[in-house]
């Protein structure tokens, strides 16, 4: 397999502290396939492991590359900062600004630094994902305000206004109920198809790596042990 085909290409090691205790993440995969899920138990270093592929978290050492282009070398001291990697990031709770509204929220995913969208300005790219997950109607509406279906399109919304080359996904729906879930799991399905946009999911969920995991990657304490 060449280089080019890979989508991600990840080698990396990374000792976090905390609390007296300390973790190693080490942390080896290549996959070409469009869908790849990171699957294993509470603890065992996915969050770390995607963090440090969207750029959130330096490694100490090794190196992370995406269709053949290098966003980390620790060697080659290379160290592409996260908004510069393109990828579109989902947070487990969704990470929305309480105190923006809806079209706010998704409009963020647009900027560049730190700067509030104004709560009227409009955008072509922003209506267009609003419409897209049929919530032009809620766009004057705070996160507090949402459904746990609402709310997860738009922090979905705001993921992909930026046209990223990949979406990064963490536990995207254990914050949902199980009816919900399984709606969302379908609606994320034909968006994946749809775009043809690869991606990379961390999970506990046995069901999201069924129904997700084109490559499957099994993380435990801190080291990938199995790959399918
Ligand atoms: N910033 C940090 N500082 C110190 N230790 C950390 C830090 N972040 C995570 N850890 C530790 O690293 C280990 C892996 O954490 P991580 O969040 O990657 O696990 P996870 O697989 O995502 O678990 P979960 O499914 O519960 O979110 C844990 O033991 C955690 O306590």
């Amino acid at each position: 397999m060449s280089e080019e085909n890979n989508n991600f290409d990840v080698q990396i090691q990374r000792q976090v502290q905390g609390a007296g205790r300390s973790f190693m993440l080490d942390v080896s995969f290549q996959t070409a396939a469009r869908q790849t899920v990171i699957y294993g138990p509470s603890g065992a270093g996915k969050s770390l492991s995607l963090q440090a592929i969207a750029g959130l978290l330096q490694p100490d050492r090794g190196h992370i590359r995406f269709q053949g282009q290098t966003l980390f070398d620790s060697q080659a001291g290379i160290a592409l900062a996260a908004r510069r990697r393109g990828f579109g990031y989902l947070f487990q709770d969704y990470a929305l600004f309480p105190h923006l509204n809806l079209r706010q929220n998704v409009a963020f995913g647009l900027q560049r630094g730190l700067f509030n969208p104004g709560a009227r300005r409009t955008h072509p790219e922003v209506e267009h994902w609003l419409r897209r997950f049929e919530l032009s109607e809620l766009a004057g509406l705070h996160p507090h305000q949402l459904s746990g279906g609402q709310r997860q399109r738009t922090a979905l919304a705001r993921a992909l206004v930026s046209r990223p080359r990949a979406l990064l996904l963490d536990e995207p729906f254990a914050a949902l109920d199980p009816e919900l879930r399984e709606r969302m799991r379908e609606e994320l399905q034909g968006l994946l198809q749809e775009l043809q946009l690869p991606m990379l999911m961390i999970t506990h969920d046995p069901e999201d790596l069924e129904r997700f995991g084109q490559a499957r990657l099994e993380l435990r304490h801190g080291r990938i042990t199995q790959t399918r």
